[in-house]
């Protein structure tokens, strides 16, 4: 982990207040991924850290709508794979596509987050993936919240990776 990373993504992403999060779980304490996302040298930095992260033998990335987006951007710059770009819900017009950018059925896919809390994200995108004929047994992401997510993950064959913890973040606070 690098501590000065770490530090930077505290200072632009770390809230406090009262938030429900997508697991509909009430928290004191949010990270905003687009805070750390809209700063262009900060994104470039956590994709690079992300990019570490990457398995040898990946075919693409599959960023996930919305926050994982950015970063699977960067990622692909950074490890020269392509990248998917996932939605929550296919569209109902045009190419109705699930995954924008390219083909899902028979590559071997690791998913790109942002935050992690539950995984229910990563779990849901995940089994359309599968469904429609992907490989996916990594994913990679910023911040994992310590909630839950990596266990609920495993259980279903992938491998959490993340570039910081939440302990991690809050340490760089004093
Ligand atoms: O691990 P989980 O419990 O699933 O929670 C984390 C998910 O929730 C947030 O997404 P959000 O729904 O805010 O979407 P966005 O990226 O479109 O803003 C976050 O970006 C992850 O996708
Ligand atoms: O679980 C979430 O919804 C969530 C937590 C968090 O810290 N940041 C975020 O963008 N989403």
């Amino acid at each position: 982990m690098d501590t000065d990373l770490a530090a930077r993504i505290h200072r632009a992403a770390h809230l406090t207040g009262t938030f429900r999060l997508r697991s509909g779980v009430t928290t004191d304490e949010y990270f905003d991924k687009y805070r750390f996302e809209s700063d262009p040298v900060l994104l470039r930095d956590v994709g690079a850290a992300v990019a570490a992260l990457v398995p040898d033998g990946a075919d693409a990335l599959a960023g996930l709508e919305l926050g994982g987006v950015p970063v699977a951007v960067v990622v692909a710059q950074v490890t020269g794979l392509p990248a998917l770009f996932v939605r929550k819900r296919a569209k109902e017009y045009g190419t109705c596509r699930l995954a924008e950018g390219g083909e899902v059925a028979g590559r071997r896919l690791v998913v790109v987050e942002d935050v992690v809390t539950s995984g229910g994200q990563i779990l849901a995108s995940t089994a359309e993936l599968r469904a429609l004929g992907a490989v996916v047994d990594t994913a990679v992401c910023v911040v994992d919240r310590e909630s839950g997510g990596r266990e609920s993950l495993a259980a279903q064959g992938i491998e959490l990776r993340a570039a910081v913890t939440a302990t991690e973040l809050r340490a760089t606070a004093g």
